[in-house]
């Protein structure tokens, strides 16, 4: 059974309540750092561009307003000519929302209603240092001054506000489905089977996943956990919707998520098209690239015609001998422009209506080519990492008859700032004694609407990722896990398999027994080598963690613990010792990862671990997701009296950390502090206890080491 359906509205507003709580938190770093550099969590996601101002305003085409926006020269620093916007997914022809950014005071001032008061457009240009919104309708002067004013704009893309106008006659059955107002369509069991599969190297859970993925007729969640093989079978899915004759938007939330695919469909001679700027795919999937293909494909050629046609206009300029005789070339030369921006667009749509698969990311499908466009299945990769928000880009703008999310929603969400708590509790408190006063003004109690918000504020938080919300909607039945694994030794998967994958992962035969001294190169075997799982544990107080000052924490920090990142220096120490003895045995730097979930730590082993081993890799865990190395070194760094841990406490970073070897996993961490931190922190640390080749560190001797290592 569904738990309660979601008030769609409600949701709507409670998820821009959320963005509204990241843009603030975002605002606090951003103005402190006075950073025009970092690409924001919004703007990643291709929500949002912050800290704008209008830097003129004019009549463009048809008497439209077109408002012309740059950075705030107050935050892009001292430079002058306009600094360059800080990388983001907003695009032309997208729709966006252009508002006051509140700040502070001035939003507890204004709390009636900010996001009412901006103006909505399209974005007609954007240039390196400023873009083009091109007003929808004319905007009321008062609602322009108000803009204008001085304060900092923010363009949001309205796809939240868009969802929530969308009256219930415009729902599909598919978004019914994704709301829980109508359970899935119940599916036949067993499972038909698809005639011949392409690849018949597949495991018995992809089989099984992309059987039912077929079979689903409104969603499908394909889980897979670390190394399982989620794009593998993801390719082997598209292939058979083709083989069915269905038409298919391939979505992820980066563009190498989007591009990893187009390179592993491309030896299968698929007719596909890559949306996105060039400059930002990989050179080997440019020949699928939509602005490649307008001008190189057989279609392009009329374009191309008439775009020769015009160099030749363009220089006969010159040949004039009079002004008049120049006029007239002018005339036919904005003629020819026509009809060429006629007869490209009649070519891009012709290529994309022509392509059974279309690919970009989340952002890239809410762009005007697909406005409106059918697709018999919507397919998401890399489902866990993005936002909620971002999944509804092309789910607001393409019609869809189902959706495949594949991910892990065990693994780390999308990174944002925010968590949501304290701006978002904030937020519907204001919104509460609103709606309150308001109802009281009207005569009117509570709606029905204003309880069932309720049910959505509670359990959704920006980091809640559709994936998580629709497995908690409809329950495990919507989803198949994919159970072999292919990336580590079966030991390494042993605890992770257990507490978090119900004991159902099984390590595939070709890892499930590699160690380091099987290296297809030579290494000799040590008691390091020869180990699959290491247990460094600083237990006793004598390797005490520090807390680093607050600057350290905030430039280090990309969203993670700022303002209290925590070191270790004698664990540093310990990481150092364990990478030369690997190295010594004959293991390569570049087959060697260090991560820690502190910045503060990164800093230190960066000095100390990367100038002897410059070709080591040094990570955060976050950082670190969806990466593999041969040998990991996990530094814990937490050591304390209190026995605090933090946000080490979080499942699914400990899950990140300790999935990404495929040989051999050293753990280096204070079994007394950390064990004492969760429940599942004190079950791994038993395990490792139990299972791992335990090591107590002697700290005189990292002394000596140091001195020695000089
Ligand atoms: N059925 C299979 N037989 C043999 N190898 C497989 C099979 N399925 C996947 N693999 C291998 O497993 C590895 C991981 O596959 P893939 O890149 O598709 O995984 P993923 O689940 O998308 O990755 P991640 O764990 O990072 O999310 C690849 O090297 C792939 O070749």
């Amino acid at each position: 059974m569904p738990s309660t359906p979601v008030d769609i509205p409600a949701f709507a507003s409670h998820q821009l309540l959320l963005l509204d709580a990241e843009l603030q938190s975002e605002l606090s770093e951003t103005s402190l750092l006075v950073s025009s550099s970092t690409p924001s969590t919004l703007s990643r996601a291709g929500l949002a561009i912050l800290n704008l101002q209008i830097s003129s305003q004019r009549t463009g085409l048809g008497g439209k307003t077109v408002l012309e926006l740059a950075l705030d020269p107050a935050v892009a620093g001292s430079r002058k000519g306009g600094a360059d916007i800080p990388e983001h997914g907003i695009k032309v022809g997208d729709i966006v929302g252009v508002q006051e950014q509140p700040v502070g005071s001035a939003r507890r001032k204004e709390k009636a209603g900010l996001r009412e008061r901006g103006v909505e457009g399209v974005v007609g240009r954007v240039g390196r240092d400023r873009l083009e919104v091109v007003l929808g309708k004319d905007p009321e002067g008062e609602e322009l001054g108000g803009l204008g004013t001085g304060g900092r704009l923010w363009m949001m893309n309205q796809t939240m506000s868009n969802l929530k106008a969308l009256p219930e006659s415009a729902y599909t059955p598919f978004i019914r489905v994704l709301f829980g107002l109508t359970m899935p369509t119940p599916l036949p069991v067993p499972l038909p089977t698809p005639l011949t599969w392409l690849d018949p190297t597949l495991n018995p859970s992809q089989k099984d996943a992309i059987r039912f993925a077929l079979a689903s007729r409104e969603i499908a969640l394909i889980h897979g956990p670390p190394g399982t093989g989620k794009t593998h079978t993801l390719i082997e899915l598209i292939l058979q919707l083709l083989s069915q004759n269905l038409r298919i938007l391939v979505c992820g939330p980066s563009n190498i998520s989007v591009d990893n695919i187009v390179e592993r469909l491309a030896p299968h001679k698929v007719p596909m098209i890559r949306l996105g700027h060039p400059a930002r795919l990989l050179p080997s999937v440019l020949s699928h690239s939509l602005d490649i293909l307008t001008r190189t494909s057989d279609a392009a050629a009329i374009v191309q015609d008439i775009r020769r046609e015009m160099d030749a206009k363009q220089a006969s300029i010159r040949k004039a001998r009079n002004g008049r005789e120049r006029r007239v070339v002018y005339g036919e030369l904005r003629e020819l422009r026509k009809e060429f921006r006629i007869r490209e667009r009649g070519c891009v749509e012709g290529l994309i209506r022509g392509s059974r698969v279309v690919l970009a990311t989340l952002h890239g499908a809410g762009g005007f080519h697909l406005k409106g466009q059918e697709f018999d299945v919507v397919v998401v990769d890399e489902a866990s990492q993005a936002l909620e928000a971002q999944c509804w880009v092309p789910l607001m703008w393409v019609k869809a008859g189902k959706l495949v999310l594949a991910g892990d929603h065990l693994q780390l969400p999308p990174t944002i700032k925010s968590l949501n708590t304290k701006e978002v509790k904030k937020a519907e408190k204001e919104k509460k004694t609103d709606k309150k006063t308001k109802a009281r003004d009207d005569g009117e109690g509570e709606t029905e609407k204003g309880e069932k918000s309720k049910d959505v504020n509670k359990s959704t938080t920006l980091e809640t990722t559709l994936f998580d919300r629709l497995l908690d909607l409809h329950g495990p039945s919507i989803k198949r896990m994919l159970t072999t694994q292919y990336r580590m030794h079966e030991k390494i998967m042993r605890f992770p398999s257990d507490e978090l994958y119900e004991s159902k992962l099984v390590a595939a035969d070709a890892v499930k027994a590699r160690l380091l001294k099987d290296m297809p190169y030579e290494v000799s075997d040590t008691e390091d080598t020869k180990e699959p799982v290491v247990f460094w544990d600083t237990q006793g107080g004598d390797f005490p963690e520090k807390t680093e000052d607050e600057e350290i924490g905030k430039k280090a920090g990309k969203g993670m613990s700022l303002g209290e990142s925590k070191s270790n220096e004698l664990e540093a120490a310990l990481v150092k010792l364990h990478v030369s003895n690997l190295v010594e045995a004959g293991l390569k730097p570049e087959d060697i990862a260090v991560v820690t979930p502190y910045n503060a730590q990164l800093a230190i082993l960066s000095q100390l671990v990367k100038e002897d081993y410059p070709e080591i890799e040094l990570g955060s865990v976050d950082g670190f997701q969806g990466r593999e190395k041969e040998a990991v070194i996990v530094s814990l760094v937490r050591s304390n009296p209190e026995h605090d841990v933090g946000f080490l406490g979080e499942k699914r970073r400990l899950n990140v950390a300790m999935t990404r070897p495929k040989r051999h996993l050293c753990v280096i961490g204070d079994s007394e502090t950390v064990g004492r931190g969760s429940k599942f922190l004190k079950k791994w640390m038993e395990f490792l206890e139990e299972n791992a080749d335990l090591r107590y560190p002697n700290v005189s001797d990292l002394y000596v080491d140091e001195r020695n290592s000089g």
